[in-house]
């Protein structure tokens, strides 16, 4: 099907988004009124441009205030559409948007609504310009796809047809299902957009959060099935008025767009896209940065060994139990320092997700960064972390252990059993699309976005993993892009005995994260406590979490650079990353960061 997008998504003047759509391969655009405005092209030199980057003007927008009015408005209504038409015409545009009234001087009246929409469409007619009327939400009088239906089907005007929003639909609860009564061939175009489940009024919600779909909480793929067994045959068109992408650069959110229709029209059964390769592991956690030693003294402490050196890189592995971690301090570590640069995801298939993360317009990175090295597939997260997918210990796959040269010394029984989650920060920009990303592409299940206080802002997190926990990933965003307390990674450790392994690691020399006594006080308070438990995890800086299922025992590094640790032991399938806790440590986090001035 072709896609096309609504100029309204995308930030920068109309040269700019028309540049970034046609890029990321959409077929057309929605062209807003207020861009063309603000445009110092004419409409013959935008058409133009769009022949040239390959795009068809597919609708223009927005008519507002239109229908159900007094006959001297609907005279002054029809003198402005005149304009219009003309300007659609020397604009290429054969389709305009009129959404429902809200005017005070609308009746609700739908013959008369019917009516004045038919003259409309007459004249629209003579321009060769087809209306298609679409219910906002928020109408004043027509506020729901079947009303605005019902009209346009007593109009029964060949040039005026319907457009139906997802947004508008799905907002307000209308059941889709009724969208089969339309005739495919009077659905005159069809906008898509999806949104989180706010409790709000619907034009804020509209104006300010609309996200591209499977980046929110609508079922869109479901409205978009029903669409579709009508017959319609037009676009699919994201119309998404959202306050970041307004603010982020065009090309990424056009691409971003790009890969929620390809997943859309994939889960209705119009694309065919390589199979999703399930991760089923992480086969390891890749940190650079310009110094080792911290490195070497705090996973020394947490009883990893360095088991392994790389032949040609500088870059040593680090094991315990299935837990591994590459310190590399090679000259091509980026120069924002020490961070958590790449993820190796063990893959059932990696040339397989290599070609489907590709197919979702993933950027394709080398397979050999240097002659003698091992091929690897990997792929770059909208963050620029490197995901590598590997395959460990599988004689038929090529394998990145094999590029390491043992150092002799086997990895010590220390208690940590493998990584339990990574915690990766986002770009303020990226947070939306990096859950769809890991969803579409890796096939990972998003789970509930949740708010965490940080003394200094607030901070936005969702995991995104596999059904048995194999891969967990914790994408985090924060208001304050500067601060590097909130922008900190981390790789959470999974043990079976977290007092033992927070014991050992203190015995080793290791620091632990400082949990001030007021924390203790509250968990009193909150749970009982087996006699001796709570002055245990109070001596430990061990915090503490509860759910449905079970528990949650966990306990904090000092940060180096952006990176920090975290041993974790989840019980009777606790399946959190203990949010709760989460301001006591941002703000613990702080407090070292104030003494240390690091
Ligand atoms: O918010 C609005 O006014 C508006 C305008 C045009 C649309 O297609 C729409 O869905 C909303
Ligand atoms: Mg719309």
């Amino acid at each position: 099907m072709r896609t096309s997008i609504a100029t309204v998504s995308l930030s920068g003047s109309l040269t700019e988004k028309l540049d970034a759509a046609a890029r990321a391969g959409f077929d057309g655009v929605e062209i807003f009124e207020n861009d063309l405005l603000a445009s110092p092209l004419t409409p013959e030199e935008i058409r133009a441009r769009c022949a040239d980057l390959g795009l068809t003007v597919d609708l223009y927008q927005p008519m507002r205030d239109m229908e159900a009015v007094p006959e001297a408005e609907f005279a002054r209504n029809l003198r402005r559409a005149r304009h219009k038409f003309e300007l659609m015409r020397r604009l290429g545009a054969d389709t305009v948007l009129v959404c429902s009234s809200v005017s005070p001087q609308a009746v609700d009246d739908d013959a008369l609504a019917a009516e004045q929409l038919s003259r409309l469409a007459d004249l629209a007619r003579e321009f060769g310009v087809r209306v298609a009327y679409e219910a906002l939400a928020w109408g004043r009088h027509v506020s729901t796809y079947d009303h605005a239906w019902r009209i346009v089907e007593t109009a029964g005007h060949p040039a005026l047809g319907t457009c139906l929003d997802s947004f508008h639909i799905l907002s307000r609860g209308s059941d889709p299902k009724g969208i089969e009564d339309i005739p495919g061939e009077k659905i005159f175009f069809l906008q898509l957009a999806d949104a989180p489940l706010l409790a709000m009024d619907v034009l804020q919600w509209s104006r300010h959060y609309r996200c591209f779909p499977g980046q929110g909480g609508f079922d869109v793929a479901g409205m978009l099935r029903h669409v579709l067994r009508t017959g319609y045959d037009g676009p699919l068109s994201l119309e998404v008025f959202n306050d970041v992408f307004r603010q982020a650069e065009a090309s990424p959110t056009a691409v971003d767009a790009r890969r929620s229709l390809l997943v859309l029209q994939e889960a209705v059964g119009r694309a065919v896209l390589p199979e999703p390769v399930v991760p089923t592991g992480v086969a390891f956690a890749e940190l650079v940065t310009p110094d080792a030693e911290p490195f070497a003294a705090l996973l020394g402490a947490l009883g990893f060994t360095r088991t392994a050196r790389h032949r040609g890189k500088p870059v040593a592995l680090w094991e315990q139990g299935d837990a591994r971690i590459l310190v590399n301090t090679g000259p091509a570590v980026r120069r924002d320092g020490t961070q958590l640069a790449a993820i190796g995801l063990e893959s059932p298939d990696p040339a397989g997700a290599a070609r489907r993360a590709e197919a979702l317009l993933a950027p394709v990175l080398p397979r050999r960064r240097a002659p003698e090295d091992v091929p690897l597939d990997a792929v770059a997260a909208p963050d620029g972390t490197e995901l590598f997918f590997c395959a460990t210990g599988r004689p038929e796959l090529p394998d990145w252990r094999a590029d390491f040269e043992d150092t002799g010394r086997p990895p010590a029984a220390g208690g940590v059993r493998g990584i339990d989650h990574l915690a990766l920060t986002q770009p303020w920009h990226h947070f939306d699309e990096a859950a769809l990303f890991y969803r579409g592409v890796l096939g990972l299940t998003t789970r509930e976005s949740v708010d965490v206080a940080d003394p200094y802002g607030l901070l936005r997190s969702r995991a995104v993993t596999t059904a048995d926990g194999g891969v967990r990933i914790a994408l985090t965003v924060g208001a304050a892009p500067t601060d590097d307390t909130v922008h900190a990674q981390h790789i959470a450790l999974a043990t079976d005995d977290v007092v033992a392994a927070a014991r050992r690691f203190r015995a080793a020399g290791g620091s632990p994260l400082p949990v001030p006594a007021n924390y203790y006080d509250d968990l009193a308070a909150r749970f009982e406590f087996a006699d001796g438990e709570l002055e245990t995890y109070r001596e430990l800086g061990i915090l503490y979490d509860r759910d449905d299922r079970g528990v949650f025992r966990h306990c904090y590094t000092r940060t180096i650079g952006r990176v920090f640790f975290e041993l974790v032991q989840r019980d009777g399938g606790y399946r959190g990353y203990g949010a709760a806790n989460a301001p006591v440590r941002l703000a613990a986090q702080h407090a070292v960061r104030a003494l240390t001035g690091g």
